[in-house]
């Protein structure tokens, strides 16, 4: 469960200020798919960090499966984000390392030994079906793929939360499906919460299962996905009224329960 409580985010700015987030309130259940929508601008990419604390909230406080990450010191909150993933829309690899040495990476910063790096790395990238790509650089890597290996490096320090900052934006429409594909796979297998911030209805509509929609920096509008198909519902925003149209039609597979889910 992610709990954000009364988040506001303010920079400050050549003396102006600008509230990016404003007092976001937000309980995310555990294992659940939450989309994030709104226009360009509406703080959404500013929330998800807030999450994991890339960017700090100005106040309120983030709860994550009980622990309070704003109340943290630098040690402890280090410990913390290794159980906090993220992926984004320009996948952000190291173009001097192989597929493989990315995830390794994050699993040095998560000080895991040698021995075990190579092991895990190599079976991130198995559950996105890129081990034949192990020694390739991200030069010789399609967008797509590109994305399953940052999708591998932040799942191989099994993590319980996956942020995903716009994670198909920079891919066509096939590869978006597929990588969607492997973002609900990982959920529904390994019981990850996972938070998608997308400007995409239809990647909302295919995966999530809950959609928050900001304006402004503020919160406007939550509703389950399945409340779509309710008789009668229509969300009240503009933005939450586009979800009714487009589609991506992906598999969803039933959901393990998360305390049998393992990894590795
Ligand atoms: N580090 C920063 N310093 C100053 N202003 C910022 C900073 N980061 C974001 N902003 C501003 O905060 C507002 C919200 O930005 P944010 O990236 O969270 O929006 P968004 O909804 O994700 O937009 P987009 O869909 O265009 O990525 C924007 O007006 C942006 O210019």
């Amino acid at each position: 469960m992610i709990s954000i409580r009364d988040v506001s985010t303010v920079f400050t700015t050549a003396g102006q200020t600008f509230t990016a987030v404003d007092a976001v309130s937000l309980e995310i259940p555990r294992g659940s798919i939450q989309g994030i929508i709104g226009f360009s601008g509406a703080g959404k990419s500013t929330l998800l960090r807030n999450i994991n604390l890339l960017e700090r909230p100005t106040s309120g406080s983030v709860v994550v499966d009980g622990t309070d990450l704003t109340a943290l010191g630098d040690e402890d909150l280090r410990r913390e984000r290794h159980q906090i993933g993220m992926i984004f829309q320009h996948f952000n690899l190291l173009n001097n390392r192989t597929a493989l040495q990315n995830v390794e990476l994050s699993l040095k910063f998560a000080g895991v030994g040698k021995k075990d790096r190579r092991r895990r790395a190599q079976e991130a990238l198995d559950i996105v079906d890129l081990a034949d790509k192990a020694s390739s650089y991200p030069g010789r890597l399609s967008g797509g793929q590109k994305q399953r290996v940052a999708i591998a490096r932040a799942l191989a320090t099994e993590p319980k939360v996956l942020l995903c900052d716009e994670p198909t934006s920079a891919v066509d429409p096939r590869t978006t499906a597929s990588v969607l594909q492997y973002l609900s796979d990982i959920n529904a297998q390994l019981g990850i919460t996972t938070v998608i911030v997308t400007h995409e209805m239809n990647v909302i509509k295919a995966v999530a299962d809950n959609v928050a929609v900001m304006e402004d920096g503020a919160l406007v509008e939550q509703f389950d996905l399945a409340d779509l198909s309710r008789p009668g519902f229509s969300p009240a925003t503009q933005i939450g009224r586009y979800l009714i149209s487009d589609d991506i039609t992906l598999e969803r597979r039933p959901r393990v329960q998360q305390k049998e889910a393992t990894l590795v």
